[in-house]
């Protein structure tokens, strides 16, 4: 891991427009290479938190700098954000009506301005990292839950993002699926890509993530190694969120 940060979140502060005050004063640094893991119970603003860093979500105190780049509410530095940043969302978002090799090559030759048959041949690279290659010219509807999600996974990579995000990308998946998706995720940790992921699998936190935050109510409660906080959490919080879960 490099010990340089890509991810500087300080004193995040967000109400939501009923006035839920849903993020309270949150700081976090993700460094280069980085697995960060977010664990914590419903409610407790993990989505809300992780979509501030593409912009997907407004903050109003604090400051968030992605890479550099400064995160403002007006939206100046949206481009380079969002090419930077790619997601991965728990319902796989893909585009019914585009085959999955649509769906991967749409954003590059768009946003990217990549030729068609640049972005085809990326896009055939991924698909092979991830596992379906023979699914190209299927549309997303005739996919398993667990490859239509490796067909997001693979959308996101194809915009070279320098950092992925991850929100519960397994809770919508029958069991059998998890494990082909969490393998997916494992190799792109494993190829060095910096990740922030929001999951309730402890199997993964505990292989791949380089640190665990614990949040609760808005806030980080506690930020450890996956040993030490699985093993020997410190705060009284999460050692009652450990206690449901394990
Ligand atoms: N658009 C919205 N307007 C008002 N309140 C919202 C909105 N989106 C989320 N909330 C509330 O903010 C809180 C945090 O939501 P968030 O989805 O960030 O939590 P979470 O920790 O990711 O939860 P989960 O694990 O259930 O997905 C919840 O109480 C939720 O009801």
């Amino acid at each position: 891991m490099n010990s340089e940060s890509i991810i500087t979140a300080q004193n995040v502060e967000k109400w939501y427009d009923n006035n839920f005050h849903v993020l309270r004063g949150v700081d976090l640094q993700v460094n280069k290479q980085e697995v960060v893991v977010i664990m914590g119970p419903s409610g407790s603003g993990k989505s809300t938190f992780i979509r501030t860093f593409n912009a997907l979500e407004p903050y109003q105190k604090g400051q968030i700098v992605i890479d550099g780049t400064k995160l403002s509410n007006d939206l100046k530095n949206i481009e380079t954000i969002r090419r930077e940043v790619g997601m991965v969302f728990q319902q796989f978002n893909l585009f019914p009506h585009l085959t999955v090799l649509q769906n991967v090559t749409l954003a590059p030759i768009w946003v990217r301005k990549w030729s068609k048959n640049k972005a085809e041949e990326v896009a055939m690279q991924l698909l092979e990292k991830v596992g379906i290659l023979e699914q190209a010219s299927k549309f997303p509807g005739q996919l398993s839950g667990g490859q239509q999600q490796r067909v997001a996974i693979a959308r996101a990579l194809a915009m070279q993002p320098k950092i992925m995000l991850f929100d519960e990308p397994t809770s919508a998946l029958d069991p059998e699926m998890v494990r082909e998706v969490l393998d997916t995720m494992r190799n792109l940790a494993e190829s060095g890509m910096t990740m922030v992921c929001v999951t309730h699998e402890v199997g993964f936190a505990r292989e791949v993530a380089d640190r665990v935050v614990f949040m609760d109510e808005g806030t980080i409660v506690e930020i450890a190694t996956p040993e030490d906080f699985f093993n020997n959490p410190q705060e009284e919080r999460s050692q009652e969120f450990l206690s449901q879960i394990l």
